[in-house]
């Protein structure tokens, strides 16, 4: 589990963001982070990366407080897809970037070949290992990012916005990558201000507003019992408001889950 306890954060410039923070991340979890611009998501993560150190308080993983430890020795439970992932790479092709932290690490280099191997056939990046990282799409490296955590055999992953800007495509490929790797254990954690992903794949919902963590349930308790949801800068998917508009139908995580309860109250059978 990975844990912050009473953690209050300001920066330099004394900016305070972080009050009396408690949060627990239990392995498993598919969890959305979300709130307005500056609630502090982006905060809260590079704390539980070790980039930044809490004014007070603590974090703890498995129980082991890592406060004091750094991003590296961290690598090794928790990675992290940035918004642009191109920023966290600079080797020159995918199978070294992929290959960087096992060799940190200090694995014999089978060991590193064993692991590269594996996480690129789980983020199907085989073909491109030779690959130069920053000629590859967006959605590409992300995957490349991903597969440099896997390698790393993290147990908690983080990824910073990973859908904006992505059509539906690239959306839902990297959805369908990230469910896989959930159900085989992978702790996944998203900043995200897309409903539509909330509502579909989380497990769990944590909502930032001015005074720190203003909801945390699951996407359904969100988007029909929580009364500060515009006012938190979030809003009801559309699969969510046809769903509630037609109550037959009942509770609708996804457009496609929606329609087909629609089908099966007016009578008629899906594709
Ligand atoms: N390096 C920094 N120095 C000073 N203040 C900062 C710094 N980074 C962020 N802040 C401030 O801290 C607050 C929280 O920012 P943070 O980036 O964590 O929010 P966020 O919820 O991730 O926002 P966004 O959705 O825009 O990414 C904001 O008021 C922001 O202006």
């Amino acid at each position: 589990m990975l844990e912050m306890r009473d953690v209050a954060f300001s920066y330099k410039n004394g900016a305070h963001v972080l009050e009396r923070l408690q949060l627990q991340i239990h392995p498993g979890e598919w969890l959305a982070l979300c709130g307005r611009n500056g609630s502090g998501k982006t905060t809260i993560t590079r704390l539980l990366m070790g980039l930044e150190k809490p004014t007070r308080g603590r974090i703890f993983y498995n129980g082991t407080d890592i406060t004091a430890q750094d991003p590296a020795q961290r690598s090794a439970f928790l990675g992290y897809v940035f918004q642009q992932p191109e920023r966290q790479m600079f080797r020159s092709t995918v199978q070294e970037e992929v290959a960087y932290g096992p060799q940190q690490a200090g694995l014999e280099a089978a060991a590193v070949q064993a692991a590269v191997a594996e996480a690129l056939a789980a983020t199907g990046l085989t073909a491109l290992a030779t690959a130069y990282p920053l000629n590859l799409n967006r959605s590409e490296k992300q995957r490349v990012a991903i597969a440099s955590a896997l390698a790393m055999k993290t147990k908690y992953l983080i990824l910073d916005e990973p859908t904006s800007g992505q059509d539906r495509q690239a959306t839902r490929q990297l959805m369908a990558l990230l469910q896989r790797l959930n159900e085989n254990g992978l702790t996944v954690i998203l900043i995200t201000h897309d409903m539509d992903v909330i509502a579909a794949y989380c497990s769990r919902v944590i909502a930032l507003g001015p005074g720190g963590i203003c909801f945390d349930g699951t996407p359904e308790s969100l988007f029909t019992t929580c009364e500060e949801l515009y006012e938190l800068g979030l809003r009801r998917p559309d699969c969510v408001r046809l769903s509630l508009a037609v109550p037959q139908v009942g509770y609708c995580k996804s457009m496609k889950e929606f329609t087909a309860a629609l089908c099966r109250y007016a009578g008629g059978k899906t594709q």
